[in-house]
Order: C-alpha cells, then structure tokens, then sequence
C-alpha cells in the first residue's frame, strides 16, 4: 500500500525524528538521495551543467547540498537563489566548498537554457498559493529548455496536500519526495505536475492510521478478491443486481451486466426493459421484467447506467435493505433525503460533471479540488462515492477514513460505456461480500488495469475492457 501524509503529520513527525539526531542530518539523508536520483535521471554526473532554483526554505537546502554532492562529482552547478537576502546559508557554503557557483535572477533564464538539468528547490511544503512572480520566468525557462527538470520534494507551486494547482506551477520529469508521499502527488491535477516520483526514505516514522490518502497496490487488491470455497454455490458467492438501461439506451445494460459477470458474484440478475438486448449477448445473466423488488434475492444492486428518466426504478431500489451502487442516471434521479437515510450502504459513482452537478458547481472547479469534491459529495450523502477520472477518488462519508487514491487507469479509458463496465464490476464485488470502500477501489483498480491490457497502446471499446477483466484478476492475484 502506497500512503500521502498531510503536512501537518510530516512536520510532527520530522521533529521528533531531528531532535534525535545530529544537527542537519536529516537534510543530508534528503540531499544523498536527491543527488543519487539526479546522477541516475544524468546518467553521467561528470561535466554536465546543473542549475539550482534555490527559494528560500529548507527545500533550497535541500537543493544546495545536492547540488554540492553533483559538484563534487565534475558536474558544473549554478545557484540561482530567488532571494539572495534568505537563503540557506549551510548548503550556500556547502556548494561553494564543492565548486558550485551562485548567479543573480538576471540572466538566469540563458543558464537554463544551456542546462542539462534544472532542479527546482524553490518552494516544498512549506509553499502557499502559486509561484511567487519572480520565480515564473525561471520555470517557464525551464519548461521551454532541453534540460530535465527534478523536483524537490513536490513540484513548486502546487499544494502539498490537496493536489489543487493556484496559479503557475512547476512542471517536472521527476519528484523526488521525502518520507512519504504527499497527497498532492497521487492526486491530479498536481499530479500531472510532478512527473514520475521517487521516494526517498529518511527514517520517517508516521503513525499508523493517520494517512490522508491510499494507494492500493496488487497485494493489496489481491488480499481483497473473492475466491470462491469447495462448498460455495452460485447464491452463496453472491447475486448481484443490475437495473439499467433503457428503450434508449440498451448497451449500458450489456455493459453493466458485462462488468458484472467478471466481478466475483455467482449470478448477475438483470431488471428492466434491455432484457432481450442482454440475453442476445450474455445468456447467463437472469432476467426479470418484474422490477427490482420481485425479481428475486440478491445480494447488492447497481441502478443507474442507461436508466433514462426512470426514477420509479432508481427509488425503487433505494429502498432495498442491501448495498446499492448508483451511478449514471441514477445519481440524478435518486433523491439525496433518500440516500442518506438508507440502512445498508451506498456507492455513488459519478464522474466530474455528474458529481458537479450534484453540487452544484461547475465541472472544471470539481476537476481542480477532486480531493475536496469526493469528501463533500460522501459527507452531503452520508455514502461512500467514487469519483472516477485520470486520479479516481474513493471517499467514505466517516470522517477520518484515508480517500483510496487509484492509479491504474489509462486515457484510453475515456471512452463511451466504460463507466457502465465499472458499476457493474464494483456491484458484483459488492454482492460478493466486499464493503463499498472496498468494492470501488478494487473494483477501479481491476477496471484501469483491464483498461491499459485492452488498450495496450491502442484505442478500445468499453466491451473490450469488460472482456480484459479476467486477466486483469489473474495478474492481481499471481503478484
Ligand atoms: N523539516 C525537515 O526536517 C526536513 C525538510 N526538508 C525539506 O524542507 C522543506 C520544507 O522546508 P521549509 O519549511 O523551510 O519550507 P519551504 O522551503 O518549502 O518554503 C518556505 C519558504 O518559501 C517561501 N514561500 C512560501 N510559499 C511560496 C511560494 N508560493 N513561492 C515562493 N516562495 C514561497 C516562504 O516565504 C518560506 O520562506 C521540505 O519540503 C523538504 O524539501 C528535507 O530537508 C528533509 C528534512
Ligand atoms: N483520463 C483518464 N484517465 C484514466 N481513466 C479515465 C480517464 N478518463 C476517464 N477515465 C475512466 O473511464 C471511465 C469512464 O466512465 P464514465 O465517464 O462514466 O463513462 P460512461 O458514462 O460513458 O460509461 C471511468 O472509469 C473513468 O475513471
Ligand atoms: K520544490
């Protein structure tokens, strides 16, 4: 499991590491790694030109120690300290000492462009709001050069524990990041800021149970799938229930029950007027045109996908005394009083349109502060939801709860049908047994791993990921 830390939890716990150990011994762990990460991304250290955005915190620090670690190997490092009034005084000398140099702001912008690597020290997690004017130039120079950019511990400009971007921002190849990630780094758009990320350990220790977001990692999602036991049978694995589709929309039933039929439940019953649409294509699937409430046991339900203007179907279902994912359609139609005063557990799905029209906000502020939008959406439904994108958000309404951060999808995921895919898959992981928090982030990892094994570099259909399930399971569980 992959864990972010809020800033607040790094700075306690950074303290009670320093105030056992050796004046400045911390910053050189972070300095040795940095430098090591730096040689590698070089790959020969020796005469190549290195240009240090130095700001004025403990991140230039970091910056400036790195930097005399790299001179000290041949390569030629130039400071460029945005304040020269305020600059880490230890690493300033310990650049000089190694043969490093220091240039003014001025002209700063023709050592960028020369540079084989730039490395951005000017703000960590001590920054505030967007770049600071002075230093944009500089990272626009560096956007522009040839050079590879590395990011002190997060990409300056964005905010460490949010992952919203204010204003300009750093955009590096790498970060590399001390202790422990930031939730920043796993959610977008910072994200997309800090290229690949690289984690150094400093002999932090974070307390257990205090994480601000989790990544799921195969082990983890493996842990979590159902196997079925010598004495299941099909009603024990569990049934799962799909209400969705319409006269008008037929395929997001096929898509739905596609996605179920590979999640783990031992029958996948359909309700609702796509029934010989469903049949033609997976003649497994049980079908009811009964509505929901008799068409038979199950054990979790999806509403929503294709479902039109059906509330009738959607209410229908939210009165059911078992787990119910909404998505779609349905997150429309359902009426959040309804929602909330629900005895078993609920899963909302949207996307960030649909989660923006729930609250009221526009698409693109949803898209800037995913973090924020996934926690108000499940606090406001008292549910679990998940908020799908390029960074799907998994929030439980119990404050406290780290928001599962998933990584594996793709672009390629972008395509019509492919959410119909996931509730359907989430559902029947659901009716076999998993929770909601639980059932969504295995369900998203296994539906983005699909995604990237169908699409293998190539645009798909949303069938085509349904159908790359199976082997996205069998990757998980054979490690
Ligand atoms: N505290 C520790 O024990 C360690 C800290 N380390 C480094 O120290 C960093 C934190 O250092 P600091 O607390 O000094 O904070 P920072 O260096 O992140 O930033 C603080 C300084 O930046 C200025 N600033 C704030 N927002 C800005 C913005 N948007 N644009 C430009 N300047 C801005 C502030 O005026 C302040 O002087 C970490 O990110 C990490 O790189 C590492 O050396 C590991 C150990
Ligand atoms: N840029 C992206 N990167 C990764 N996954 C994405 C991206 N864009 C969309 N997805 C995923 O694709 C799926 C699309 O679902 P959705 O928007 O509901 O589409 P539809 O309604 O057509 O089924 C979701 O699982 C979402 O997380
Ligand atoms: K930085």
């Amino acid at each position: 499991m992959r864990t972010a830390y809020s800033v607040e939890t790094v700075r306690a716990a950074e303290r009670e590491l320093m105030a056992r150990l050796p004046e400045g011994a911390l910053m050189q762990r972070a300095a040795a790694g940095l430098a090591a990460a730096c040689a590698d991304l070089l790959g020969r250290v020796y005469g190549r030109r290195v240009v240090l955005l130095v700001g004025s915190g403990d991140n230039g620090g970091d910056a400036l120690h790195a930097g005399a670690r790299l001179a000290r190997r041949g390569a030629g490092v130039t400071a460029v300290p945005l304040s020269p009034e305020r600059v880490h005084e230890g690493g300033l000398a310990a650049l000089r000492r190694a043969g490093g140099s220091v240039a003014g702001v001025a002209g700063a912008e023709d050592l960028i462009e020369r540079a084989d690597l730039v490395v951005d020290g000017i703000v960590g997690i001590g920054g505030k709001g967007g770049l600071r004017a002075e230093a944009v130039p500089l990272t626009e120079a560096a956007a522009r050069a040839r050079a590879a950019v590395v990011a002190v511990d997060l990409p300056s400009g964005v905010d460490a524990d949010t992952g919203e971007v204010h204003g300009a921002a750093v955009r590096a190849d790498l970060t590399v990041t001390f202790g422990t990630h930031k939730p920043g780094l796993l959610v977008d758009p910072a994200r997309e800021y800090a290229g690949s990320v690289r984690l150094v350990d400093i002999g932090l220790e974070l307390p257990g149970g205090s994480a601000q977001l989790e990544a799921l990692q195969h082990a983890d999602v493996a842990a979590l799938l159902p196997v079925p036991a010598p004495e299941s049978d099909k009603y024990r694995r569990g049934v799962v229930g799909i209400a969705a589709g319409s006269a008008r929309y037929p395929g997001a039933a096929v898509l739905a029950v596609a996605g179920a039929l590979r999640g783990g439940a031992g029958a996948v019953r359909y309700v609702g007027p796509a029934a010989d649409a469903v049949i033609a294509r997976f003649p497994e699937t049980l079908v009811s045109d009964q509505g929901p409430r008799r068409a038979g046991r199950v054990q979790a339900w999806v509403v929503g996908p294709g479902a039109g203007d059906d509330a009738d179907t959607v209410n229908e279902v939210l009165r059911a005394e078992v787990p119910v994912l909404v998505d779609a359609d349905g997150l429309r139609l359902a009426e959040a009083g309804a929602v909330r005063r629900r005895a078993a557990p609920t899963l909302m799905t949207p996307h960030a349109g649909e989660a923006a029209a729930l609250l009221g906000v526009s698409r693109e502020e949803v898209e800037g502060a995913r973090l924020a939008a996934v926690r108000e959406l499940a606090g406001r439904y008292g549910a679990t939801v998940l908020l799908k994108g390029s960074t799907t958000l998994v929030a439980d309404a119990a404050d406290g709860v780290p928001v599962r951060v998933n990584a594996t999808g793709t672009g390629w995921l972008a395509t019509a049908g492919s959410g119909d895919v996931l509730s359907g898959l989430a559902g029947s992981l659901l009716a076999a047994g998993l929770s909601t928090r639980d059932a969504a982030s295995a369900g998203a990892y296994l539906h983005g791993l699909a995604g990237r094994f169908a699409a293998d570099g190539a645009p798909v259909g949303a069938l085509d990921v349904a159908g790359a399930v199976p082997g996205a399971w069998r990757d998980v569980v054979s490690g």
